[in-house]
């Protein structure tokens, strides 16, 4: 029996609703992405360190315009409710997350001032640029679309490598940055996203705007996909 991770077989909220929807019309840049060599190298531990050290300095960059841009999310809701859900979302990466990748990046001899002061990559420019485009020019809708290939990507990589019996453990220097985007703390967030989005989703009236929304998730499934070569270093 074929025991590695299956997303319709093992996450069946991705089966109906939007953001399901939205990952199987993309799948081809989807398969890019979540199958990227920097993954294998991640899972094979044979991923130069590094590249993986560049790499975290540019996602410390993205996670701050992530944040800017989620906060756009507490603007652009129209209830208390929503609100609230987005608001939580804000504090839980500038009070928890945030705090914790400083940290793990300590471990990586990266301290904050480095992590701070590190010019931003072009790939970071153009994905962070067009999240807050979206963000301040569309609505709730089109702003939780264009977030969600980050949130559904990096939960379902952490859970396809976590499940993986070919995954290196013992030894593998990038195992506990596996075991944080497998674990259930980061599954129960993603799939509160999940279910956030599909939410709002009917609430936007998204099936009558798919084309957009489709547009606006597929072009940030191909910025994932190039993120993972922030830190090579070709940007002039
Ligand atoms: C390039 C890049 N894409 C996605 C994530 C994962 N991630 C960042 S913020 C967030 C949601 C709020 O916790 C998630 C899932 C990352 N770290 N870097």
């Amino acid at each position: 029996m074929d025991m590695t991770w299956d997303a319709q077989r093992d996450w069946p909220l991705l089966e109906s609703g939007l953001a399901g929807r939205l990952r199987r019309d993309c799948m081809e840049e989807w398969e890019r992405f979540i199958h990227h060599p920097f993954v294998r190298g991640l899972a094979d531990g044979t991923l130069p360190e590094n590249a993986f050290r560049n790499f975290l300095i540019q996602d410390y960059l993205y996670l701050v315009q992530y944040t800017r841009a989620c906060a756009l999310s507490v603007h652009k809701s129209t209830t208390v409710e929503d609100m609230r859900a987005a608001a939580a979302l804000v504090s839980g990466i500038l009070d928890t997350e945030l705090p914790l990748h400083v940290n793990y990046c300590t471990g990586w001899g990266i301290d904050e001032d480095m992590l701070r002061r590190a010019p931003e990559s072009l790939e970071l420019l153009a994905y962070s640029r067009f999240i807050l485009d979206r963000a301040q020019t569309g609505d709730l809708l089109d702003l939780l679309v264009t977030l969600a290939p980050c949130m559904i990507g990096y939960g379902e990589i952490g859970a396809r490598l976590h499940a993986d019996p070919a995954t290196r453990r013992d030894g593998n220097p990038y195992w506990s940055w596996i075991a944080l985007y497998g674990g259930q703390e980061f599954t129960d967030l993603v799939e509160g996203g999940i279910h956030r989005l599909n939410r709002v989703g009917a609430q936007y009236g998204a099936d009558a705007r798919y084309p957009m929304l489709r547009a606006e998730f597929n072009t940030a499934v191909r910025l994932e996909a190039a993120f993972w070569e922030a830190g090579q270093g070709t940007g002039v």
